[in-house]
């Protein structure tokens, strides 16, 4: 009903060019309401461990992203995707394991070579065959793993945490006197004992890891439960933290933001989401959250413009659509329909909008073909038409519309028809 919108052709009351932009807007574009921390509620309240306004992201669409059950990424398209993100601004884009196959070996050395300003990670299994495969490569950095919780340790792959230990103290040795950055993760961290992986961490820390990580591989987090491991494990080691969340019951976006609010300095994304089962935190649905609670620093950091073209590129690439609902760029994720939003929105873009669409080079849509559409909205479709009426004639002419939208839904050119053949009759 509403067509297309968010950056398409502009329809019927794209309020881009009519309605009134609050007035002083900020450098970073985001109005004084949704961005100054005076006016904003939804600015985190800074304290001295979070990073809210000081985060890296770690890209793992081309890892995590190729375990998407319709993920197959030839070279070319491995590709595309390493120079659009790179464009996006991220700061290491993650590699599927150079071990997984030969295409895979070839594609991580060929993906080292394309000087990116992104740093090229690979993510592999913590021993050491792996971590020779990796360094090969060329990488700036390998991610290690292994799974800490008494389910890995049974089920996949039986170590015990002293030999996890004393093995990872050997790979991350090795990975760092071949001069490349080294991470060390625990997988499945919420489900492992607290103090056999803080025991862990501590360890790796002090043989020099740049990062530990901590993965929410199931994906049954809460954001508090988020908060009290990562806070704790700030106390313990001084590296960096990255957090890894699965989106299974629908918190890998708040337990992201919770994990920088407790001190975490790295988040692992994916377009759109993709990954094991129903994936991670969304790249986009991350950056609409951090613009709204550290918009200088996403604004001036991250190339928001892109977004749109990249999600585009991924979801063509793994055939899918981007969801209706999705954050910026789902197709009516600035579409406002109701009459009372619509006149608020028409006077002041803030009293419906958390985000700016043109920080996200999109624009708002204004829907006037429903039986909920009201008098205001219709006020401002008939000047856009450059046509002259009363207010109380825009009312009878959008009592009209209302009577045709009770009998069946209407495209924005019905509605235009209604407007113009009524303004037709009165000049008549
Ligand atoms: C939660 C995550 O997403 S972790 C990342 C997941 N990523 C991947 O799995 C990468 C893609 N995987 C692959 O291509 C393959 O699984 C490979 C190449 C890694 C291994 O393949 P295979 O040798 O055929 O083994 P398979 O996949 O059946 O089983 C995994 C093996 O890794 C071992 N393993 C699992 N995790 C680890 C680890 N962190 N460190 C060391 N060994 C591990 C398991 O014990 C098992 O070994 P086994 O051969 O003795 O049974
Ligand atoms: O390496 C990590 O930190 C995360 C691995 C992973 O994909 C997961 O545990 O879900
Ligand atoms: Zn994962």
């Amino acid at each position: 009903m509403c067509g297309t919108c968010n950056g398409d052709a502009a329809p019927a009351a794209n309020t881009n060019s009519t309605a009134n932009p609050p007035s002083a807007s900020t450098s970073n574009g985001v109005y004084p309401a949704r961005g100054d921390p005076k006016t904003s509620p939804y600015q985190s309240i800074q304290d001295y461990i979070s990073n809210v306004d000081n985060f890296k992201i770690i890209e793992s669409t081309l890892r995590e992203g190729e375990q998407f059950a319709n993920a197959f990424f030839d070279t070319e398209t491995k590709i595309k995707i390493a120079r659009a993100l790179d464009n996006f601004g991220v700061d290491y884009i993650e590699l599927t394991s150079p071990v997984s196959s030969p295409q895979s070996y070839e594609d991580c050395k060929r993906i080292c070579q394309l000087g990116l300003k992104a740093k090229i990670l690979t993510h592999v299994r913590c021993n050491m065959d792996d971590a020779k495969k990796a360094v090969e490569c060329g990488v700036d950095g390998v991610d290690l793993v292994i799974g800490t919780s008494s389910f890995l340790r049974e089920y996949s792959h039986g170590k015990s945490m002293e030999l996890i230990q004393k093995t990872a103290l050997e790979v991350i040795e090795y990975v760092k006197s071949a001069g490349v950055e080294v991470r060390f993760s625990s997988e499945d961290s919420f489900r492992s004992d607290l103090v056999d992986i803080l025991a862990l961490y501590k360890a790796v820390d002090r043989a020099g890891v740049n990062r530990v990580g901590v993965a929410d591989t199931v994906g049954g987090a809460t954001p508090r439960m988020v908060y009290d491991l990562v806070r704790t494990l700030r106390g313990v080691v001084g590296c960096d933290i990255e957090t890894h969340f699965h989106d299974d019951t629908g918190c890998a976006v708040g337990n992201a933001l919770t994990a920088l609010e407790a001190g975490a300095t790295h988040v692992d994304t994916s377009v759109l989401g993709i990954g094991e089962r129903n994936g991670i935190t969304p790249l986009g649905a991350f950056m609409a959250r951090m613009v709204v609670t550290a918009p200088d620093y996403v604004t001036s950091k991250y190339n928001l413009k892109a977004l749109k073209s990249l999600e585009e590129l991924v979801a063509d690439a793994v055939q899918i659509n981007i969801p209706f609902n999705n954050p910026i760029t789902g197709f009516c994720a600035f579409t406002h329909k109701a009459g009372i939003h619509a006149k608020a929105i028409l006077a002041n873009p803030s009293t419906y909008e958390i985000i700016d669409p043109s920080l996200f080079g999109l624009t708002r849509y204004v829907s006037i073909n429903s039986r909920i559409t009201g008098w205001n909205a219709v006020k401002s479709r008939v000047e856009q038409l450059g046509l002259k009426m009363t207010d109380e004639q825009v009312k009878e002419v959008t009592a009209k519309i209302k009577q045709m939208a009770d009998i069946r839904p209407l495209a924005i050119d019905d509605t235009d028809s209604i407007i113009r053949s009524y303004h037709l009759d009165l000049q008549q």
